[in-house]
């Protein structure tokens, strides 16, 4: 991503306060990580300017890669997806996390035909867990993936390498490394905050909350 969008995007998530702190109360993500971060990009839908300056942003990021179809993630990618899929007026899917265990069981919501090309579209990425399980359920039904693209990444190791396998581009359009860099800048955490935030980072498996000891 080009280091004006991945700037402004970042600023965008810090100016609705979707980033939230909480070293000594970690919280506890999907994938079952501890984390002393949290950023909450479900906010975006309730502001309107805010929003419009990120689904352009994704709509443009992924223009180039001509999708037959846009598919979100559930549920956080949904909204997202339905955005960007409006702004470049092509149809809209979504991908369950499973699948129902009722109606018609349906993990993809929508059309995806064998053969379309899908851009995947995911809230953020941690471990990348829910976009790659997404994006293999699309291509189970015959799809070919032709990218994956996320609002925010942490960066994390995890991610990275899978990312690094994959034949298809995997693009964030902010990462943590910007963002938490500007958020210091703004004076909105300190400078040791941002060398705790970075030493988790590095490694969240075996980080150890402040005070807290691991069994
Ligand atoms: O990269 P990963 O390790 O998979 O983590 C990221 C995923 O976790 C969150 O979803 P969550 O499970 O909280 O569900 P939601 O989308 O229903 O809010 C987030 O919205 C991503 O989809
Ligand atoms: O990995 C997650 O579950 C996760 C992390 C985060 O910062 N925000 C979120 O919505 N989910």
């Amino acid at each position: 991503m080009d280091a004006s969008t991945a700037t402004v995007v970042a600023e965008t998530l810090l100016s609705i306060e979707a980033v939230t702190l909480s070293p000594d109360k970690p919280f506890t993500w999907s994938s079952g990580l501890k984390s002393p971060i949290y950023c909450d990009n479900r906010l975006l839908l309730s502001y309107p300017e805010e929003r419009k300056v990120v689904y352009e942003a994704l709509a443009e990021s992924i223009r180039s890669l001509n999708p037959d179809v846009i598919a979100g993630t559930a549920t956080a990618g949904i909204p997202h997806a339905a955005w960007t899929a409006e702004l470049l007026g092509l149809p809209m899917a979504y991908v369950r996390s499973s699948s129902k265990g009722h109606g018609k069981q349906n993990k993809i919501e929508g059309k995806i035909d064998p053969g379309s090309k899908v851009v995947i579209i995911e809230d953020l990425i941690s471990t990348g867990g829910s976009a790659f399980q997404a994006a293999q359920a699309a291509e189970e039904a015959g799809a070919e993936i032709v990218g994956i693209a996320a609002i925010f990444t942490y960066e994390l190791e995890a991610s990275q390498k899978i990312i690094a396998e994959k034949p298809y581009p995997v693009t964030s359009l902010t990462t943590f490394s910007k963002l938490a860099k500007i958020a210091e800048k703004k004076g909105e955490i300190t400078a040791s905050q941002l060398d705790s935030l970075k030493q988790w980072q590095q490694s969240p498996e075996t980080w150890n909350p402040a005070g807290e000891r691991q069994a």
